[in-house]
């Protein structure tokens, strides 16, 4: 979602990509432009099917890495897709001194978290919620992945994670301070307040344990048998809380319908699903993290971590191409050996992560080929939830009240409505924390809702067009009327995004927003890791481990980086613990 968003016709010609270069917060490094020209004039694989398929795994001991090979080339791996999970994939093998090429369709990196850039406003894609970004712990996973390639971004605190506007009148603003907090949502609820600490108190036990861990890959046994010998007690806690979710121990505390609704919307606007279907360990992360580290938003916008993450991969040798649309993964003996692009051109490495979903890496790039059964598995458990229909507005600022929160989620009038399309609503005003990215007197409304592609296929463009302004004014009005009285009048700029703006500009099948288990799911067992079932093939982001969400995916980055690490030679393994553990996971799995 660019200067092309509104005009799909732009974005292959070269007007589109040069404006979108020419950003002002857009700079490619100059060894970025470099590298642009010469693979666009390099259009002959970089490394012959042969050499890779001869040295894929080994042991530190076995395998000497292959720096170039008859003068030709080597990745050590080829990552499709420059999302938030494929880059940090990427830049932790790159800091591992590993050859990386991130091939990506777009004409900047992000995907979901990228930015767009339109009269003076600067629109955060997808969430403005950044968990993990703070200078305190293990689980700051943002700051470290930037800090590996030396990057540090300027953040902004912000004092409310998000402020429920729910049925009944019940108010509740989730305070940076846990007490605060908790205080409350005990003047709500007095008569809970016991149950509130119970539950919260198990979200703790699960973040508290987390935070003391080294995070890595949990399908390579040493690194993983080596936490459960040091951090025996703390890696119990979290294997007893892995096939749990958060409904059911909210359930062991608390009894009061409307607080259990509640915790339902506490879950969905993390997991898209109620807390009955919203894994514990992931609940125990986010609903702890917004305490103990805070939510800090990322002075000029979310887009500059994508942007930053890519600067750092450079820096380290490494190299990412623009407009690069990957259409198959090509495979040599059952094994991924490289890509070819929808141009034409081909790039082969030792190892291949696909940062697309698992439905477009099996679906579309490995298209032909038999869906291997633990994929079959995954699409049991999982399936594609709902896309979002996005409105991004700029306003007048008098129209918000003084003291308004950054982040907002309204469900008025029913809880059945919660998980319908369009029940609720999500708004985010990153301009209440960093107002530099609007005019002077303006403000950022970015209001998101969940919306299916079934909706909007089929329609002739009027028709498509009418209804996107249709439906965002229906929105719009629904907010008027519970926060913010003559908001239509006050909109001085409004782009409307549907689920198929999302499918287009994010290459995500059906702009889907992630995997959401059909039934009731075992917490996080069934949730495929990094590994698949073709050798040299590996997936990362919101698809794998542990699912949606910005820190999510970035764990999924740093726990890709490290299984391809130790099997290209880069990081300690063994191979016949490998087997033991790999098979164990998937026969758990299985048990979902
Ligand atoms: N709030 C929102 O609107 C919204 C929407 C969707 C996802 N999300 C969140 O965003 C995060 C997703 O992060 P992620 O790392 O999994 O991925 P991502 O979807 O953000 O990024 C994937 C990247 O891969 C690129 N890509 C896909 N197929 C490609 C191909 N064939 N060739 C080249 N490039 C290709 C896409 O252009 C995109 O840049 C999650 O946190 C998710 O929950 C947010
Ligand atoms: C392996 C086995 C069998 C046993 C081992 C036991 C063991 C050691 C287990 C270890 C497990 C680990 C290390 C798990 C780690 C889990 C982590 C790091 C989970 C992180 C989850 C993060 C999530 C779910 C974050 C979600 C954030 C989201 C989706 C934020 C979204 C925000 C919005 C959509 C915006 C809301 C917006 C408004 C405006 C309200």
């Amino acid at each position: 979602m660019n200067l092309c968003l509104q005009n799909p016709v732009k974005f292959d010609n070269h007007s589109c990509l040069f404006s979108a270069l020419k950003t002002s917060n857009f700079e490619l490094g100059s060894s970025q432009l470099r590298f642009h020209g010469r693979v666009s004039e390099n259009r002959k694989p970089m490394v012959s099917v042969r050499t890779v398929s001869s040295s894929v795994v080994g042991t530190v001991e076995e395998t000497k890495r292959d720096e170039k090979s008859g003068g030709e080339s080597v990745y050590d791996a080829i990552v499709i897709g420059s999302g938030i999970g494929g880059l940090v994939a990427a830049t932790q093998l790159a800091v591992k001194e590993a050859r990386v090429l991130v091939l990506e369709k777009y004409v900047i990196p992000g995907g979901s978290s990228g930015y767009y850039e339109r009269d003076g406003y600067t629109f955060d894609v997808g969430s403005s919620v950044m968990f993990g970004f703070s200078d305190k712990g293990n689980l700051n996973l943002i700051t470290q992945a930037l800090k590996a390639v030396g990057r540090k971004m300027e953040v902004i605190p912000d004092p409310t994670t998000v402020h429920f506007h729910l049925p009944n009148n019940l108010s509740v603003q989730i305070h940076r301070e846990y007490d605060d907090f908790v205080a409350e949502l005990t003047s709500k609820f007095p008569h809970e307040k016991e149950g509130i600490l119970g539950f919260y108190g198990d979200c703790w036990k699960i973040f508290n344990s987390l935070n003391s861990l080294e995070l890595k890959s949990l399908e390579e046994p040493l690194y993983l048998f080596g936490q459960f010998f040091q951090k025996p007690l703390e890696c119990l806690t979290l294997a007893y809380y892995l096939p749990q979710n958060a409904g059911a121990i909210a359930r062991k505390y608390i009894k009061d319908p409307q607080l259990l609704s509640f915790i339902d919307a506490e879950c969905f606007i993390v997991s898209t699903v109620n807390a009955l279907q919203t894994p514990m360990i992931n609940a125990g992360m986010v609903l702890c993290d917004r305490h103990y580290g805070g939510i800090n938003y990322p002075v000029g916008g979310v887009g500059g971590i994508a942007k930053s993450l890519a600067e750092g991969l450079v820096d380290k040798g490494s190299e990412i191409l623009y407009k690069a649309n990957v259409k198959n993964i090509i495979l040599n003996d059952g094994k991924a050996v490289g890509v070819r692009l929808s141009d034409g051109r081909e790039f082969f490495g030792k190892t291949i992560i696909s940062n697309a979903t698992r439905w477009d890496t099996f679906g579309k790039l490995l298209k032909g080929e038999k869906l291997p059964k633990e994929e079959e598995n995954f699409q049991k458990v999982y399936v594609k939830a709902p896309s979002f229909l996005s409105v991004h507005m700029g306003v007048k600022a008098e129209v918000l009240p003084p003291d308004t929160d950054c982040h907002h989620f309204v469900l008025e009038d029913d809880w059945k409505n919660l998980e319908e399309p369009y029940g609720s609503i999500f708004l985010s005003i990153p301009t209440i924390l960093d107002p530099s990215l609007a005019p002077n007197g303006r403000h950022i409304l970015h209001i998101f809702t969940t919306s299916s592609i079934e909706d909007w296929e089929g329609l002739p463009p009027k028709e498509y067009e009418a209804k996107k302004e249709r439906v965002a004014a229906e929105i719009i009005q629904r907010l008027e009327k519970k926060l913010f009285p003559g908001l239509s009048s006050s909109i001085t700029f409004k782009e409307v995004g549907t689920p198929k703006t999302h499918r287009r500009y994010l290459a995500r099948d059906k702009g889907t927003y992630g995997p959401m288990p059909r039934g009731t799911p075992k917490g996080l067992l069934g949730m495929p890791f990094n590994t698949t079932a073709i050798d040299g093939l590996y997936c990362v982001g919101d698809s794998c481990f542990p699912g949606q969400g910005v820190i999510a995916v970035a764990f999924s980055g740093v726990m890709c980086a490290h299984r391809v690490a130790a099997d290209i030679g880069l990081e300690k393994k063994s191979r016949v613990l490998d087997v033991g553990l790999l098979g164990l996971l998937g026969w758990l799995r299985t048990l979902a």
